[in-house]
């Protein structure tokens, strides 16, 4: 299975996937997960931001998941991920890929600004650091309209995000067997 999520920086999707993982761990389930932000110091180093290369990164991610999630591992790609077309693009390509939203306000994650990133976008104009391409302050984030699990981070606590995503994985592997039996069993 592939959990794809999707959301803004500072939104909180290292965090959860990270507790998801060591929650699963203590229940002897694998969990890998495939972070854009480290990918992107060695598989996609060569790739930017422009729409292009934020779908190539996440055809990449998508790729790795595929080759571990065929050996049974469960893999979560922690990635912006703000494009519709290659979301649907993964979606279609590979089985059992689940679309998680990772959703807070722009105004909440201006205020957390854990790396910095949206203080440097809202420069004003000109000025050297000016961070050009942020998603979702000079930059698209299409946010996914029928997403199989929408988590709100400025309303719900880290704990609840965390046992959503981790219900949500257990019944969805669950089902994923089950249906698998049933094709077995034909
Ligand atoms: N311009 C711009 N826009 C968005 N993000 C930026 C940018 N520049 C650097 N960063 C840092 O790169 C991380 C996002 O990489 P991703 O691979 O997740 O992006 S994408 O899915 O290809 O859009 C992202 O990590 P997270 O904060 O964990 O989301 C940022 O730390
Ligand atoms: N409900 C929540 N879920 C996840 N993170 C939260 C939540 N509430 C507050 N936070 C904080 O928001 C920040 C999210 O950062 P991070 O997980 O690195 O985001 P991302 O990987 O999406 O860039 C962390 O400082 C985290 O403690």
């Amino acid at each position: 299975m592939i959990i794809q999520l999707c959301g803004l920086s500072g939104a909180g999707k290292t965090t959860i996937a990270t507790n998801v993982k060591q929650k699963a761990a203590a229940f002897g389930t694998p969990i890998e997960i495939i972070d854009g932000d480290n990918y992107r110091e060695f598989l996609c180093k060569d790739l930017g931001f422009s729409k292009e290369d934020r779908c190539e990164n996440i055809r990449r991610l998508g790729f790795v998941a595929s080759r571990l999630s065929c050996h049974g591992v469960i893999c979560i790609i922690s990635a912006i991920n703000p494009y519709d077309a290659v979301r649907n693009e993964l979606t279609a390509a590979y089985e059992h890929v689940r679309t998680v939203y990772i959703d807070c306000p722009v105004n909440e994650l201006i205020a957390r600004d854990t790396k910095g990133l949206y203080k440097r976008a809202l420069l004003p104009e000109g000025h050297p650091d000016r961070l050009t391409n942020l998603t979702g302050i000079n930059d698209p984030f299409e946010a996914p309209r029928n997403p199989d699990l929408h988590l709100r981070t400025d309303k719900k606590s880290i704990s609840t995000c965390v046992n959503e995503l981790f219900g949500f994985i257990i019944t969805s592997a669950a089902r994923k067997n089950n249906s698998s039996l049933r094709v077995a069993s034909v």
